[in-house]
Formats: C-alpha cells, structure tokens, sequence
C-alpha cells in the first residue's frame, strides 16, 4: 500500500476557534474536513511543509508550534501518517485558495463536522 506523510496546522483564533478546511469535490477524500496542510516533500521538514502548504493554500503565513498528533491511518488504499501541530497565522488573512470552505468551528462543534478519518485523533485532543 501507498504510504504518505502528511501535515496539518491545528489553528486557533481569539475567540478559541479552530479554523477547518472542506476538501473540494474534485480532490481525493472529497468533501470531508480537515485540518489545513498537506503532504511533506522529500528532505523537508514537518513544520517547513506546513509553513510552504499554508502558504500555498490560505496564502498565509504560519508559525509552527507544538505538536498535537502524530497518527497513521490506514485507509482503504493509502497509508497516512498525519503530524498535526499548533499554529498561528503571523501574517495575511486565510483564504480558501484550493478549499471549498473555510469554517472557523468553536471547540464545542468540532465533533459535529465530518472529519477525514484520520483527523479523529487529533479532534479529540483538541477539544478535551
Ligand atoms: N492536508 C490534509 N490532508 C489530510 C488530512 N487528513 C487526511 O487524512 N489527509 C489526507 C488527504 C490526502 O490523501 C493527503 C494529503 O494530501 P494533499 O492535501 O496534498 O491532498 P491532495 O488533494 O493534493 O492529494 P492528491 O489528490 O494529490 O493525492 O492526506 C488533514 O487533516 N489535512
């Protein structure tokens, strides 16, 4: 089975929000929530990605903080190992740049969304 490392940016605002990301229709895992990010190229380090994704995604930029998660799910046909890590946009407003939405979700509806599978573990921790 395939086997991709993946990163993800947990981001919170004032008001103790995190900011959630809806998979367009026309990516893999359409349409589910997930946390900002992507895949971690060759040689690159896990928060270097996130800074370079973030950019590329929400046309922000990111300070990386703390882990949160480091998870492998396997799905039916790919193997994640997802790092997800605290964050805070340090310049620019997010902007659903490869998004279908973006969604700032108070702690108390995070679960309430359709997270990508292996997002669950991070939610968790996040919420708890
Ligand atoms: N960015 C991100 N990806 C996630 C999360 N949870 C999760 O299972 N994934 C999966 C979805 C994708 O298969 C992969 C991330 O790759 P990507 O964000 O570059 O997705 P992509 O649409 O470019 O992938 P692809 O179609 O090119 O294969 O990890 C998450 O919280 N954030």
């Amino acid at each position: 089975m395939k086997a991709i490392n993946v990163v993800g940016a947990v981001i919170q605002n004032e008001q103790g929000e995190i900011l959630c990301a809806l998979r367009s229709s026309t990516m893999s895992m359409p349409n589910l929530w997930e946390f900002p990010g992507g895949k971690i190229k060759e040689g690159e380090a896990p928060e270097e990605a996130l800074v370079r994704e973030i950019q590329e995604e929400l046309g922000c930029r990111l300070q990386v903080g703390e882990l949160v998660a480091n998870i492998v799910h396997e799905y039916p046909t790919i193997k994640v190992r997802l790092l997800t890590y605290h964050a805070k946009i340090i310049e620019g407003e997010p902007k659903a740049l490869e998004h279908a939405e973006l969604r700032w979700v108070s702690k108390d509806h995070l679960t309430s969304i359709e997270w990508a599978p292996a997002d669950l573990p991070t939610v968790a921790r996040v919420v708890e």
